[in-house]
């Protein structure tokens, strides 16, 4: 897989189950495994990153959105998991509380939130404290691990929206997504990837019409796939995805964060 995220703009990662878009994601942030074995190359601003580079820029230059609300903590309040994340970020101990009810009002939530425990929240509320926590050490980078399956439109909407602001605000965001369609209203770049290989990459404006910008198969498969195409599904669609599966091997040979 190759790929680059700038300042400023959304990039979207798309691939079917097991493509290995969160494995690249946990790479870039130093998550994986202990037993795990890497060849190819993370270079941050410029300069080549290993492990334990990776695993200082985590939660400070570069945060990760998680999916799901299970990585709150379920048996401490809202306000001590910001307190947290507040002193890993580097905010001195008497100053977190403040930073922590900041940092909420920024996510539109107010200061009694603090109190709660996270079976007390909403799922909308849980991805803003979640928000509020990845956004704590001011990361120039964020990593959206699937922000949006199991959301209500209207929610999917603003998650996608947060993630728009978050890179006009001068970050680079990685949308990692099988929703080709939610990716598509924010994002500057897409890039596909099949088994653990990266296929194609194009910008969000060729994406339109019947993909006649689309240069490759697979990525034109997956728009005009799209409902709102009416699903069509092109005669070489069976053809080119066993295309696919001979041509891939399954890890990744380079990857450029
Ligand atoms: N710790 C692990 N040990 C061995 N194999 C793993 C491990 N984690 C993931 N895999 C495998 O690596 C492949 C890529 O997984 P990954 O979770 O990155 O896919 P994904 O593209 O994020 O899929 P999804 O859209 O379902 O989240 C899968 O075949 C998965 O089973
Ligand atoms: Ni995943």
């Amino acid at each position: 897989m190759s790929l680059d995220v700038r300042a400023g703009e959304v990039v979207a990662l798309v691939g079917a189950s097991g493509a290995g878009k969160s494995l690249l994601g946990h790479a870039v942030l130093g998550l994986l495994p202990p037993n795990a074995t890497e060849q190819g190359r993370i270079a941050w601003r410029g300069e080549d990153v290993d492990v334990a580079a990776r695993c200082r820029l985590a939660g400070r230059e570069v945060a990760l959105l998680p999916q799901a609300l299970s990585h709150l903590d379920p048996t401490a309040s809202v306000g001590a998991q910001l307190r947290r994340a507040a002193r890993l970020a580097g905010v001195p101990r008497p100053a977190t509380r403040q930073v922590a009810t900041d940092a909420l009002a920024r996510q539109g939530l107010d200061a009694s939130v603090l109190r709660l425990h996270p079976h007390q929240l909403s799922g909308g509320m849980g991805r803003r404290v979640l928000t509020a926590i990845a956004l704590m050490g001011d990361p120039a980078l964020v990593i959206a691990d699937e922000p949006t399956p199991g959301l209500a439109p209207e929610s999917v909407t603003a998650v996608l929206q947060r993630l728009r602001g978050m890179a006009d605000d001068g970050r680079g965001v990685l949308l990692i997504t099988h929703e080709i369609s939610a990716a598509l209203v924010v994002a500057d770049r897409v890039v596909v990837v099949d088994r653990g290989r990266t296929l194609d990459e194009a910008p969000a404006s060729a994406f339109s019409g019947s993909g006649q910008l689309l240069a490759h198969p697979y990525t034109r498969a997956l728009w005009l796939a799209l409902p709102a195409n009416g699903f069509r599904m092109p005669d070489d669609h069976t053809r080119v995805g066993a295309g696919m599966l001979a041509g891939s091997g399954g890890s990744f040979d380079a990857v450029g964060a």
